[in-house]
């Protein structure tokens, strides 16, 4: 009940729909029984006339055939009210709490999707929406379609013999015994289909994206294998659910038989005179035996619709889970709002951070000057990436502090932090789109084009905006692809900026990724400039001329470099060496060889490796040329 109390709120945003759709589905129940009552009249009419007992003319005939095709035409009418109402109302309940969740979902931070598996998320925002839809829809309908079907049945059935009625209604105790709790298995066994359905969805979703990797280790099989238990294991679970479900159907039709026997036999020998002081006309039995059988569809729909809203309130309960998470990382009541513009003059202070009780990075002090290169080097895992995650505040220190302009980025309201950083990730994530778009992602949305998301707001009183198409600054776009060494290869694209890309941009090469993610980064000319490595799939010859590029850009910007060659950082300002989260060396790159530390051993092995190279170039060289004298 506690999750239905939450859902209310977005019902109330259609009370009016779903208050006339109620009031039409019981004046729809109540038109649909009067073709009995006139059928009723019709037999006694004639049973009186034909025994000479009374008259009963054509036009008392035809009236009340007449009263039966109209009632069941205000029926079929008010049906259709029903359904323009609550079905209606329905289909914009979905959109709106989808709307709410995708939104809210933007609001979780890094946190919150190192642990969501895509799949699942995926399975909640589809089939548990429907089953939501589903049970303020249809569901809703059908309740009321079975509680205006019994209360105005059972008005007629009392109002024709009250005996009759008390004898039908010992068969009711028994279905409430067996509703409850049947519908109390239901909920229980199908959450566990749920959770099942989300882990397939997950599994199929990380092998779809992942498949290079599947074919590449030629692992097919093994994930076939897996992929068919996760199966075997929902089919496990969905027939424990349909066992259940079934007895549910065929107890109701049971009891629906053990009804119509009961009518048959004690309204027969009512007819007959056999029980004092209960006389029944033949009309008014047909009467009730028609009206009980227009209460069967009711009373079958009881299973299925105890177990729509069993289902649906159970995938309410997993939408809720998304709703309920909070970001770990947000605005508070620390942010300073009237902070709206950063230089980018960077310090740390005393920064200690911890994942689970792991020191990742410690006690580090440092400052970068705005308009000052960083280059940050070390091993892989000594913390060089989350050192520039604590700027971007991806993740929040778990000591000391981390400074922009003087100020706690914590105090930076995040909306104005990340608008005024670019980060080139390690592994850079484009979208399915346009090479144009995807150097241009960042630009739109910096420039607050887009109205704020209404939230818990009907969709009937928000105006949705045409679809705009937001035609890229191909300037910009051409700029940054010049900047980041990938204008020439797109040029020689067919379609040039309008090449599509496939899904997460699979069909450039990991080379042209990363330039297209370092092109989107330099569009956007922000303050701080964040490269991850962001060129270690390029060769050194290309990465040269990027840097070189880069160097006009890096003009008056702060810009963190984070890189394993030599040749990428040698040109910052300023080098820190990290290991195991810590500062071990730090100073120019000159300062840093004449210490003859980490740096400078890195620096030895990278030129053995570039003089090693060449020799091998000029042995092949060598070689080749002997080969052809030969
Ligand atoms: N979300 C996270 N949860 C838990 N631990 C994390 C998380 N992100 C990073 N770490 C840990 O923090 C440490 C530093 O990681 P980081 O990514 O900064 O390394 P790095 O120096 O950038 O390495 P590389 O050169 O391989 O990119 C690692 O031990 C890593 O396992």
């Amino acid at each position: 009940m506690n999750n239905f109390r939450t859902l209310l709120p977005y019902l109330r945003l259609h009370r009016n729909q779903y208050i006339v759709g109620t009031l039409a589905v019981f004046a729809s129940n109540a038109a649909v029984l009067l073709p009995a009552y006139f059928l009723g009249r019709i037999i006694d009419g004639l049973s009186r006339y034909v025994r000479g007992a009374g008259t009963f003319t054509l036009t008392q005939l035809l009236l009340l055939v007449g009263g039966m095709v109209l009632a069941t035409l205000l029926s079929g009418a008010l049906m259709m009210v029903v359904r323009r109402s609550i079905v209606y109302a329905s289909r914009q309940t979905e959109y709106e709490i989808r709307r709410d969740l995708f939104a809210h979902l933007a609001t979780l931070d890094k946190h919150y999707f190192d642990r969501a598996r895509t799949g699942d998320l995926m399975n909640r925002l589809t089939g548990d929406l429907s089953a939501v839809r589903e049970m303020i829809g249809f569901g809703s309908w059908q309740v009321g379609t079975v509680v205006a079907a019994f209360v105005v049945s059972f008005a007629w059935f009392f109002s024709i013999s009250w005996r009759l009625t008390l004898t039908v209604l010992v068969v009711f105790p028994v279905i409430v015994l067996i509703l409850s709790y049947l519908s109390r298995q239901i909920a229980k066994r199908y959450v566990p289909l749920q959770e099942q359905n989300s882990a397939i969805a997950a599994k199929a979703q990380e092998n779809f994206s992942g498949a290079r990797v599947v074919k590449g280790y030629a692992i097919e099989d093994q994930e076939i294998n897996e992929y068919k238990r996760m199966n075997d294991e929902l089919i496990r679970r969905a027939l424990r659910l349909t066992r259940v479900e079934g007895p549910l159907q065929a107890s109701m039709s049971l009891l629906m038989g053990v009804a119509f026997v009961i009518v048959l036999v004690y309204g027969g020998r009512m007819i007959l005179g056999l029980v004092p002081g209960s006389p029944l006309t033949l009309g008014q039995f047909t009467q009730f035996a028609q009206t009980l059988e227009r209460l069967a569809w009711p009373m079958l729909s009881i299973g299925m619709i105890a177990n729509m809203l069993q289902r649906g309130m159970a995938s309410w309960g997993r939408l809720q889970e998304i709703f309920e998470a909070r970001p770990r990382v947000h605005d508070d009541k620390r942010t300073d709002t009237s902070i709206r513009r950063l230089n980018g003059d960077i310090r740390f202070e005393h920064v200690s951070l911890t994942f689970d009780g792991r020191r990742v990075l410690s006690d580090i002090t440092l400052h970068i000057p705005e308009g000052q290169t960083l280059g940050i080097t070390g091993p892989t895992g000594s913390g060089k990436t989350v050192l520039s995650q604590l700027i971007t505040r991806l993740t929040d220190v778990t000591e000391g502090q981390v400074l922009v302009d003087g100020h706690d980025v914590r105090r930076v309201p995040l909306k104005v932090l990340r608008e005024h950083i670019a980060v080139v990730p390690q592994e850079p994530f484009l979208f399915s789109e346009s090479i144009a778009s995807n150097v241009a992602f960042g630009l739109n949305g910096a420039q607050g084009q887009y109205p704020p998301i209404p939230v818990r707001q009907s969709v009937r009183h928000t105006k949705v905006p045409a679809a705009e198409d937001v035609a890229p600054d191909m300037d910009r776009v051409r700029r940054a692809a010049e900047i980041a060494g990938l204008a020439s290869e797109i040029d020689r694209f067919p379609a040039g900026y309008d090449t599509m890309l496939g899904e997460r941009g699979v069909t450039l090469s990991g080379g042209q990724r990363q330039r297209t993610a370092l092109a989107r980064a330099i569009a956007r000319e922000p303050r701080i400039l964040v490269l991850d490595d962001s060129m270690s799939a390029v060769d050194t010859e290309t990465e040269s001329r990027i840097l070189q590029g880069l160097r006009q850009v890096q003009e008056g910007r702060t810009v963190l470099l984070i890189g394993h060659r030599v040749s990428t950082l040698r040109h910052a300002d300023h080098i820190i060496v990290m290991e195991e989260g810590r500062i071990v060396e730090q100073g120019s790159h000159e300062a840093l060889l004449a210490m003859d530390g980490h740096y400078a051993d890195l620096e030895r092995k990278q030129r053995l490796e570039g003089d090693l190279s060449e020799l091998d170039e000029v042995r092949l060289a060598a070689d080749a040329t002997a080969g052809v004298r030969r």
